[in-house]
Formats: structure tokens, C-alpha cells, sequence
């Protein structure tokens, strides 16, 4: 079909939609949205919208479907949701005869910047830009509806860059056009992220203000590509955004993306899944910016004792004064989203009740900072301007509930604006005008039958019936209108006066308030700034408000840092089961490790509550470097500097990779990464081999722990035999999990003692799953079989090491009495045949 054949409407659109191929376009005709060819079955199937035909000018309809325009953020925002691009295309003239009326693209709304109040979920969606330098790749992150830009490089690797993507709730990425293909198809496999393209790598002076303070070029560069594509995209500068901070690791406790999600610290192992997470069980914040600050905390830990303090002081305060902190809560209810109200003021999206909003925030702003006036940790309280000035400009404007858009008026009190007074008046009063001056001109005229009418052809009118027409003189100043059979009517100038301000009052008292509209928000944007360092302020006070209460409410103690590599956690509990557990009671279990101990190797049954264990203890040293009350009785601990966890075996997005694998990269990250000051916490290593591969790897590990890394490690298994390390190294102690047995019945007590588990209890658990007795039966005999075997083996594996000891011990030896360096060469060559002898 050849495009000349189209209509020129069809022309127009086809013109437009060759530059947005990778959008369904939204092309506005009239009070609709409609969508063509394609762009209209999709649309149509996504959203159960009617799929009609259009004449286009050709010999077949096009296909076609269509939304009323203020329906639209609904539809957009499902589309975006489902990872596609919806290009506005609005009139941009008014529409008049015989001409097309001129269109174009406004706005690209895709998954990574819409604004719209549905997206403002707590979690934030992130649109990332990833920049590839061939060392390194450069990631810049931003949070479109609270302007929030951060930034960093990571190494250049796969496996870092798919863990730092997934860290955030990234659901866009901007990659310039030659990005790595590998690099790429893995960001597709990250579930719902869109892939974008921008290849502008120069940065916008207009932007330079808000990359102050970082040098990484780089970071620079990611940035320019992110801030062309929100330009290209969003059709503007992006006012909004605030100064892009540097995300440094190093700073904070560090925890890889895998060790987040399996101590469900933000989001569930298994999507879906209503389990709690720490952020969940913790958040008793009170607006969606105090919720968002408490993941960042959760997601960030702190290394420094001062800042830890900092906060648990402050919970010590608010839990001490609780009548203030009550006072507090109060407070917190009526403040709002602070940093999204700000980002929508600057971004120009801010519509009256998001006002409302913040006039009520200002409104207790001060008396929430007031609180922490005798709490001396958080003196920096006292020098945040808690904007008293905007908001004595701000309150007594808007009525109590204003409509939610601008187009529809009635946003401003009155006594505002004297203007939009009148106007409001005339337009409310024109019936009570139009009653007075009938009375006012019957006088004057001395015609009582004289009437004031209306229609829609010629407006108002004087209606004199014609044998009154004797009594309208020329001083009256009537104008003849309008002439019928029995009367005439007639128009004044003071009547045309205010006919043309009683049927246009309305449409300028609404052109009216849109102006007052932008100039309060010219107004506010001077505050931006200010309101920013409010925002901060009140969300952490919010965070550390909902922390107090958690510490409060639980019975949790204040942790104890201490200086030397020593744990004492006594009566420590799993902070979310320990309170989610509904048919029996928590067992809190106590961790003692000395300086000289490293590791702790742990046995038991299966679900004796190994894994549990581990899991509050990090979950405490967690809380504890958040600077939270934890579930203890006693918590003295060092400050941590890493947590590596290998805990469950649940990796499904590690996809291409088996579970040994992931088990075996993640257990080689940490031992590469983990130092004298990090908490190593693995769950059953090496069981996804067989068992004398497992045994052996995991038996490697534990020595290369204790002998390089020396983190403080707990290790759970069902390998016995590793127990007998602990003979060997005194860095090594052994853990078990108290069980009873009667009869054939394992009775799991979750009691964690010293000592190694005599036995395994792999059949009684199944026993309890409720398998066939004759399975059970047989298992049984062949456990026994085997036992013995194993024994044998057992005992000849211990005897392989202790062979493999004597011979380095011999070779160290001969070493240290060999003088390597003064033998002639023969000598040398005599001493390496001595060597291989051993
Ligand atoms: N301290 C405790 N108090 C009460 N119940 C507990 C405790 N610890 C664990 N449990 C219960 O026991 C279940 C199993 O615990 P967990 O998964 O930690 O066992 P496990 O020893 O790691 O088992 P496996 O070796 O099969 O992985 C938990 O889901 C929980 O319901």
C-alpha cells in the first residue's frame, strides 16, 4: 500500500509514528486518545479496550482503538507497568476549517519515568543508566517522582553488574547502542525491565550543577546518558532532580544482593510470597518518605560506632519520654511525602491537594523537630529551617478539600485574590444582579410589566411590551435587539456589561486561578532547597520513630559494640518469628564467641532450627549496626564490616547456573572477600554434590577460613565428620541442636548447645513428613548398612589427613634446616630428590 493513498490525517500520523517505533502512540483526535494499526491491537488486547476499524483513505479500515483523554493516566500507567512506551501525541492549534491541525509528540511516558500518583509506590521504581568503560561499568540511578539521582562504578563483570541492577527496583535501563550483548540479553532476563537507547554521551551544561563533588568521569558520563534520554523522553529540562550522590559500599556494612534477599531483608526469597521482611516487620514509620529512609538504612547498615550511637540514643530518648514520643506519632500523622511533594513542585505536576498536603506537613514540621530539642545526639535538629515564613504564605489559601485537577477551579479561598473574588461573585450573584436591576429599571422607566430575559442567541434582554414603548426615552439608553410581535427588546450598556462578565466570570475566574495557580508554585520552587533538608529531617525523625517503636514494643536491648572480635548474644530470638509463630513459642538461643574463636561448626537434625539460628544472628548484627534495639537479652558484638551468607537454596534468578554452582560463587565470593572483621554465615555448603565432594570442599573452606580469611563464621551442616575439626584447630568449636527422642519420634527442642550431634535424625524427620512405613522401614536398614561402610570410611579419610599432616610437617622441616640459598647447584638437585621422596 503506498502512504499517498492514506489521508492526510493518516499521513500526519504515519510521519509522526516513524520516529516512535518503539511506543504505542497515543494520538490525540478531539476529546480522545486513539491508536492505529498495531500500536491498536496491542492496546486493545492489554487493555480490553474494543478494537474498531477506521477509514483511512485506503481500500481496507485500519485497525483502531481509542480512550477518552481524561482517562488517560489509568491506561498509561498499565502500559508502562507491562514494560511498554506510550508516546503522547497532542494538537498543538486549534482545530479550524479545512486545515489539519498540527500534532506532535509531548511526552514519552515509559517505565522508568512516569509520575503519576499510582507509581509512587514506598518501594520507588528506578529508571538505571549503565555505561560500559571496558575496566568498569558506570551505573546511574534515579527515582523520577522524588528526584532522587545516585550514582557508581562497579567492576566489570556480569555477576556485579546483575547484582547491582537488582539491588534497586530498577524497571528501566538506558544503554548507549553498542552495549555488550551479553551484558544486555542478561539485563533482559532481569524480568521486567525495559531496555532503552541513548548514545548523546555529552553532558547538558544545565546539568553540571547537580553532579558537583563527583570526579569518577565515568559516573559523569552514565549520567549524560540518563539526563539526555529523561530530556528526549520528557520533552523538558528536568528541574526536579536532586544532586546525585555517590553510592559508596565501603562506607556502610557490606551485603551482596544475594545475602539481602536471603534474609529477606526488603523483599521475600520468593516473589509473591506475603512472608515479612525485616523492612516490613520494622516499619512503624508514619509517611511513605520515613518508610523509604528505614530500607535505605536496612539496605545500609553503618560501620561507624558514632553514627550507631547517634540513632540508638535517640531511641533511648524517645522510649524514655514517651509521652512525647505519643506527642510524635501524633505529629507524624499529618505529615506528608515530603520529597515527592517537592519533586512534583519543581517538576510542575503538583496539583492542589498535593498543596493541601504540604501546607499540613509545614504546619507540624516544627513542632516534630521541636520534640528532639533535649535529645543532644540530634542537636543538628535545631539549625533545620522548618519554614514558618512559607508556610504563614501558604496556609488560609486553598479550601478544605479542593478538586484534584486545576482545569475545574475552586481551588483558591475566598479573600485570596480580590479579582477572583469578583468574578466568583458575579458569577454566583448574576441571578440576584439580573433580579435587582429588573426592579431598578421598572422604576426607572415607570414600566411595571418591564421583564429581563434571556436567550442563547441574543443573551440578556429588556423585554417592553409595545404599549409601553411611549415610556422608553432616548436618556434611557436602551438599544433596540430584537423586535416581535408585541414587544420589542432592548439592551443596555450596563447590561451588556455585565452579561458579558456573568457568562464569562466562570471560565476567568478558573483562567484566573491557573495563574495564581503557577505563581504560588513559582513561589514555593524559591523554598526547594530548604524543603529538601525539611524532607530529610522529618524522614529520619520518622525512621527512628518507627525503630523506637519496634525496640519499645518487643522488649529489645540496646547492642554493645565492643573492641575486641567477642559475640555474647544471650537469649537472642528471630526478631519476626519469634512474633509471627502462632502454635508454639519461640527458644531464644544464646552465641558466645571469643576472640580466639572463628568458627562454629553447627550439627543437628533437619529442622532442628539451624538455619534459623544463623538467621537471627545476622538478622541481629543487622539491627544492631542499623542502630536498633535487637531481640536479646544481651548483645555485645564488634562492628562488623561484611555479612556473606549462604543460606537456602533458592536462587531461581541466577538463571543458567545450578544451585551447586551458585552455592560454589557465592562461597568463593565470600571467602575472596571476606576479612578478620566480617561474618561469614553458611547454611549446609556442598550438600548439592555427592557426599564425599561436599564433605571435602567444605572441610577445605573451613580450614581456608580459619587458616586466611578469620572471619567470625558459623557453619551448619549434616557432614559429622567435619565436627573432628575442632580437635585439630582451636579457632574451631563445635554446636549442636537439642533434640529428644521417644519411641522412633524426634521431639526438636531448637535448644543450641555445645557439642556435636552423636547422630543424624534424616529418617525420623522423614517419619515426620508422614512417608510409607515400608520406605521408612527400608531406609532404615540401609542407613545402617551404610553406617558401617561409613564408619570404615570414616576412619580411613581421618587417617588420609593425618598422613597428609605428618608429610608437610616433615617438608616444612626439611626446609627450614635446608640453607636454599648457599647449596651449589648439585646440592639443590639433591635436596628436591629428598623432597619428592615425601
Ligand atoms: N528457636 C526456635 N524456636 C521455635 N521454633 C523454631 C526455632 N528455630 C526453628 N524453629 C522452627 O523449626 C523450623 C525449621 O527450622 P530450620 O529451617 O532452621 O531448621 P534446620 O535445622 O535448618 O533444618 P534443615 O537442616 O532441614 O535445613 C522453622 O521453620 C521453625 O518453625
Amino acid at each position: 500500500m503506498e502512504e499517498k493513498k492514506y489521508t492526510p490525517m493518516m499521513q500526519q500520523y504515519l510521519e509522526v509514528k516513524k520516529n516512535l517505533q518503539d511506543c504505542i502512540v497515543f494520538y490525540r483526535l478531539g476529546d480522545f486518545y486513539e491508536m492505529f494499526f498495531d500500536d491498536a491491537k496491542t492496546a486493545s488486547n492489554e487493555l480490553d479496550l474494543v478494537l474498531t476499524g477506521r477509514n483511512a483513505g485506503v481500500e481496507e479500515r485500519i485497525p483502531m482503538c481509542g480512550i477518552p483523554y481524561h482517562a488517560a493516566t489509568g491506561y498509561i500507567q498499565r502500559l508502562t507497568q507491562k514494560g511498554y512506551k506510550v508516546a503522547i501525541v497532542e494538537q498543538l492549534e486549534d482545530a479550524s476549517a479545512g486545515k489539519i491541525v498540527k500534532r506532535d509528540v509531548v511526552k514519552i511516558v515509559t517505565p522508568g519515568t512516569i509520575m503519576e500518583e499510582a507509581n509512587e509506590t514506598k518501594e520507588g521504581a528506578y529508571i538505571a543508566s549503565v555505561y560500559d568503560f571496558k575496566y568498569g561499568f558506570a551505573v546511574t540511578f534515579c527515582e523520577m517522582t522524588c528526584g532522587e539521582l545516585s550514582g557508581k562504578t562497579i567492576d566489570r563483570s556480569l555477576q556485579s553488574l546483575q547484582k547491582t541492577l537488582l539491588s534497586m527496583n530498577v524497571r528501566e535501563v538506558v544503554l548507549q547502542n553498542f552495549f555488550d550483548k551479553k551484558a544486555e540479553k542478561m539485563i533482559d532476563n532481569l524480568g521486567l525491565v525495559t531496555i532503552s537507547r541513548e548514545d548523546n554521551i555529552v553532558l547538558k551544561k544545565e546539568y553540571f550543577d547537580l553532579i558537583q563533588g563527583i570526579d569518577d568521569e565515568h559516573i559523569k558520563t552514565s549520567f549524560a546518558i540518563l539526563s539526555n534520554y529523561l530530556d528526549n523522553t520528557q520533552k523538558r529540562h528536568m528541574t526536579h532532580l536532586g544532586r546525585m550522590e555517590l553510592i559508596q559500599d565501603e562506607l556502610f556494612l557490606q551485603m551482596d544482593y544475594s545475602t539481602k534477599l536471603n534474609l529477606e531483608l526488603i523483599q521475600p526469597v520468593r516473589t509473591n510470597s506475603k512472608s515479612e521482611t525485616l523492612w516490613s516487620f520494622m516499619d512503624h514509620t508514619r509517611s511513605s518518605m520515613g518508610s523509604r529512609t528505614l530500607k535505605k538504612w536496612i539496605t545500609y547498615p553503618l560501620i561507624d560506632e558514632d553514627k550507631i550511637n547517634q540513632r540508638l540514643e535517640a531511641i533511648e530518648f524517645l522510649n524514655f519520654n514517651f509521652l512525647l514520643k505519643d506527642e510524635l506519632k501524633e505529629c507524624l500523622s499529618h505529615v506528608y511525602d515530603m520529597e515527592r511533594l517537592s519533586a512534583k513542585i519543581a517538576y510542575g505536576n503538583a496539583n492542589p491537594r498535593d498543596l493541601l498536603r504540604l501546607i499540613s506537613t509545614l504546619e507540624y514540621a516544627p513542632m516534630v523537630l521541636d520534640i528532639f530539642k533535649d535529645c543532644p545526639a540530634y542537636d543538628e535538629f535545631k539549625k533545620v529551617d522548618v519554614l514558618t515564613d512559607l508556610y504563614e504564605k501558604l496556609k488560609d489559601t486553598i479550601v478544605e478539600e479542593p478538586p484534584v485537577h486545576m482545569k475545574d477551579g475552586g481551588v483558591f479561598v475566598d479573600g485570596y485574590n480580590e479579582q477572583l473574588d469578583e468574578f466568583r461573585h458575579i458569577k454566583n450573584s448574576g441571578k440576584q444582579f439580573i433580579l435587582d436591576l429588573e426592579t431598578k429599571e421598572r422604576e426607572r422607566t415607570g414600566v411595571s410589566s418591564l421583564k429581563i430575559g434571556y436567550n442563547r442567541i441574543f443573551g440578556y434582554y429588556i423585554e417592553v411590551r409595545k404599549g409601553n414603548l411611549s415610556k422608553i426615552s432616548d436618556e434611557l439608553g436602551y438599544e433596540r435587539k430584537q423586535t416581535l410581535a408585541n414587544a420589542e427588546r432592548f439592551i443596555t450598556a450596563e447590561l451588556k456589561e455585565k452579561e458579558d462578565m456573568i457568562l464569562h466570570s466562570e471560565e476567568k475566574a478558573i483562567r484566573l486561578e491557573n495563574e495564581l495557580y503557577q505563581q504560588l508554585l513559582e513561589m514555593i520552587r524559591m523554598y526547594l532547597p530548604k524543603l529538601n533538608t525539611l524532607a530529610k529531617a522529618i524522614s529520619c525523625i520518622d525512621a527512628l520513630y518507627a525503630m523506637s517503636v519496634v525496640s519499645a514494643l518487643h522488649g529489645y536491648v540496646r547492642p554493645k559494640f565492643t573492641k575486641e572480635q567477642k559475640v555474647t548474644l544471650v537469649e537472642n530470638r528471630h526478631p519476626i518469628l519469634d512474633k509471627t509463630m502462632k502454635e508454639k513459642r519461640y527458644v531464644a538461643n544464646d552465641l558466645v564467641m571469643n576472640q580466639e574463636d572463628q568458627i562454629m561448626i553447627i550439627t543437628g537434625p533437619n529442622m532442628g532450627g539451624k538455619s534459623t539460628y544463623m538467621r537471627q544472628v545476622a538478622l541481629t548484627v543487622i539491627m544492631a549496626q542499623i542502630g536498633c534495639f535487637v531481640p536479646a537479652k544481651v548483645c555485645e558484638i564488634p562492628i562488623f564490616d561484611k555479612i556473606f551468607t549462604r543460606i537456602g537454596a533458592s536462587d531461581d534468578i541466577m538463571s543458567g547456573h545450578s544451585t551447586f554452582m551458585v552455592e560454589m560463587m557465592e562461597a568463593n565470593y565470600a571467602l575472596q572477600n571476606a576479612t578478620d572483621n566480617s561474618l561469614i554465615l553458611f547454611d549446609e555448603i556442598g550438600r548439592g554434590t555427592s557426599t564425599y565432594d561436599g564433605m571435602s570442599l567444605a572441610y577445605a573452606m573451613l580450614e581456608y577460613i580459619h587458616e586466611n580469611t578469620k572471619a567470625k563464621t558459623l557453619f551448619s551442616t549434616h557432614y559429622h565428620e567435619l565436627t573432628s575439626l575442632e580437635d585439630k584447630y582451636p579457632g574451631i568449636k563445635n554446636l549442636t541442636v537439642d533434640v529428644e527422642e521417644e519411641d522412633d519420634e524426634v521431639i526438636f527442642l531448637y535448644k543450641i548447645k555445645e557439642g556435636r550431634a552423636d547422630k543424624s535424625y534424616g529418617v525420623n524427620v522423614a517419619r515426620l513428613a508422614k512417608l510409607p512405613s515400608a520406605v521408612l522401614d527400608r531406609a532404615t536398614v540401609i542407613l545402617s548398612n551404610i553406617q558401617k561402610d561409613d564408619m570404615d570410611l570414616h576412619v580411613e579419610m581421618k587417617e588420609s589427613i593425618q598422613k597428609e599432616d605428618t608429610e608437610a610437617k616433615r617438608i616444612v622441616e626439611l626446609l627450614d634446616q635446608a640453607n636454599v640459598d648457599q647449596m651449589t647447584p648439585l646440592e639443590a638437585l639433591n635436596f628436591l630428590n629428598e623432597l619428592k621422596k615425601h
